[in-house]
């Protein structure tokens, strides 16, 4: 029987999780919980992971990896994946289960939130999959109960995100939208919790994300100098990315180690790109743009 392409399968769907980036990360306290108050502006990239999942009949959540970054990652059920599928299995009562192929494209541990855009991308699947409703509201209780990025990533449009990760507001900033953008990452996995716990505790200041002007020029990320700490290979990235041509913007996303360039246009974002992969052959580089506001 000949092979059949999986995704020509009608009884199956794909998401894509784009990769999360912090265009400025302001950290303004530490909570009493433990967890950090924050005040991001987040986007998405064009570009992601990819989950393909078929509904099965015996409750079973079966996982298969691929992809550049999938050897680093178990299947097992510590996998996000996994534990969105029960998250939701168990708070929906669902019978069924599913298959899925998570084809991983991000690396990680590395802040773009590859793992949280993977528990959402599981979540929006699975409710297409399952053909099952559930309440705005429900479902981000599930998302955040996964991880702090995840609330964000289940809409994975540009939002203005603070508290912990559960304060989210959809939030368009004029000429964001499109723009040519470069990830960056050295191949070093950096641990969120080791890097809040080194966050000196100076409030530096609230964000204003009412213009690209204004990110660019008093938006900061409150976890980059702590991050340089782990990992003091994040401020050659970002001295590299400093030194491209057309740049509007370099910055370091999340608790890092990925670092993002914004660009002036698609062609000082292949020519950066192309000078990054030269001169580090090892380090991990994306060319995409960010995602619809
Ligand atoms: C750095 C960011 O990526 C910015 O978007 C997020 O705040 C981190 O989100 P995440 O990876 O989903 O983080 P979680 O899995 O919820 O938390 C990992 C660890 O990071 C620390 N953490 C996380 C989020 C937060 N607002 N304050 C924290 O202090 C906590 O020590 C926590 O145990
Ligand atoms: N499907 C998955 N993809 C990536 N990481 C996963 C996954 N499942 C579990 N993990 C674990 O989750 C942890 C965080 O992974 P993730 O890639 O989301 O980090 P991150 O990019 O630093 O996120 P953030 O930007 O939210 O800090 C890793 O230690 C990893 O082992």
């Amino acid at each position: 029987m000949p092979h059949r392409d999986a995704e020509l399968e009608a009884d199956s769907f794909i998401e894509t999780a784009c990769a999360k980036v912090n265009v400025a990360l302001h950290v303004r306290a530490r909570r009493d919980d433990g967890y950090h108050a924050l005040e991001s502006l987040f986007v998405f990239a064009e570009h992601g992971d990819r989950l393909i999942g078929w509904a099965t009949d015996d409750g079973a959540i079966d996982l298969v990896i691929d992809g550049p970054f999938g050897e680093a990652l178990d299947a097992g059920p510590g996998n996000l994946v996994v534990k969105a599928a029960r998250a939701l299995q168990s708070y929906l009562g669902e019978q069924r289960g599913a298959a899925i192929r998570l084809t991983k494209v991000l690396p990680v541990a590395s802040g773009i939130g590859g793992g949280s855009a993977d528990a959402a991308a599981t979540l929006r699947l699975l409710v297409r999959l399952w053909d099952v409703r559930i309440d705005d509201g429900e479902l981000a209780a599930l998302a955040l109960d996964l991880g702090s990025d995840v609330p964000a990533c289940i809409a994975s449009v540009t939002q203005l995100v603070t508290g912990r990760g559960e304060g989210l507001a959809r939030h368009a900033v004029e000429g964001l939208a499109g723009m040519a953008m470069l990830l960056v990452n050295p191949g070093v996995a950096v641990p969120t919790g080791q890097v809040f716990a080194g966050w000196d505790r100076q409030d530096r200041g609230p964000l204003d994300a009412g213009s690209l002007n204004a990110l660019i020029g008093s938006g900061r990320n409150d976890l980059e100098s702590p991050a340089i700490v782990v990992a003091p290979v994040i401020a050659e990235v970002l001295a590299c990315l400093n030194a491209q041509p057309g740049l509007v913007l370099a910055r370091m996303s999340g608790s890092g180690a990925t670092c993002f360039a914004l660009f002036e246009d698609d062609i000082a974002l292949a020519d950066a790109a192309m000078a990054v992969r030269i001169a580090h052959p090892d380090w991990w580089v994306m060319e995409t743009r960010i995602g619809a506001a």
